[in-house]
């Protein structure tokens, strides 16, 4: 798989187990201005509701990636750009680093490994489902973090790390320690970003912000204002 997700911004993740916000559409909702959409959620997912969303969003320009929670949830489409698939390096239970994913290989066949890559999560929000679901060790001090996400690049060749508060808007210093650890890898954050200003904050942090919640709950406009706040942040980092 090449590495687009190197030059985004901001992704949209969309929780196929949650509504939209009355009156709004998929097509307002590929056209907020993000760079990427996943497809994902922790609690909820069903194949079908994957695939009713991955049919909504097609015909835009968007580039679509599902994120799957677990292996039975994972469809097979053309329209999909690319599978994003999350290993949870601070798990407490092999299964959620890399039990699930011996799984997923030993039932499918053919799977598009160009299509295909993974995520190295450092869950941090433990009031999160996706917490409480892998078992995640949300302890971790800023300098665990880093240390993780260097193991991330360093020795597991990981190319994306995410550092998720799922829920909760999360602690700035513990992204730039991430940031700080590693070199190449595209560094993810997602979490409690509901503006302008929390996008631009986390923005200078990480390089991808991720946004999820905030369309379920305040819509296609709130979305587009963090795209505009990540998006301002890093022009404002980049030397010229
Ligand atoms: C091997 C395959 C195909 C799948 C397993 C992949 C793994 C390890 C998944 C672990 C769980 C995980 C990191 C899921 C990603 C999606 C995510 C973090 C969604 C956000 O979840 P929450 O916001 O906590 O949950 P709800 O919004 O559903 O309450
Ligand atoms: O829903 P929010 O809190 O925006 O978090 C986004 C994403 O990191 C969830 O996996
Ligand atoms: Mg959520």
């Amino acid at each position: 798989m090449s590495t687009p997700w190197a030059a985004w911004d901001h992704i949209l993740k969309i929780d196929p187990d949650k509504p939209l916000v009355e009156g709004e559409t998929f097509a307002d909702v590929c056209q907020t201005g993000t760079d990427a959409i996943e497809i994902g959620g922790t609690l909820g997912m069903t194949e079908d509701k994957m695939q009713r969303v991955v049919d909504a969003c097609a015909e835009y320009d968007v580039p679509l990636y599902q994120e799957p929670s677990n292996p039975s949830v994972v469809i097979d489409s053309p329209v999909l750009e690319g599978y994003l698939i999350p290993t949870v390096f601070n798990s407490t239970d092999p299964f959620w680093m890399v039990g699930a994913h011996k799984e997923w290989v030993r039932i499918e066949d053919g799977l598009d490994w160009d299509r295909t890559t993974t995520e190295a999560y450092i869950v941090m929000n433990p009031e999160a489902s996706v917490a409480e679901y892998t078992e995640a060790d949300c302890e971790q001090s800023a300098e665990d973090v880093g240390a993780f996400a260097r193991v991330a690049e360093k020795m597991f060749g990981q190319e994306i790390v995410y550092v998720e508060y799922s829920g909760t808007f999360g602690d700035p210093e513990i992204v730039q320690a991430a940031a700080d650890g590693l070199d190449d890898a595209t560094l993810f954050y997602g979490g409690g970003i509901g503006d302008y200003d929390s996008a631009y904050e986390m923005g200078q942090h990480a390089d991808v912000i991720v946004v999820g919640d905030l369309l379920h709950e305040e819509g296609c406009d709130a979305v587009r204002e963090t795209v505009e706040g990540v998006t301002d942040a890093h022009a404002a980092s980049t030397p010229n």
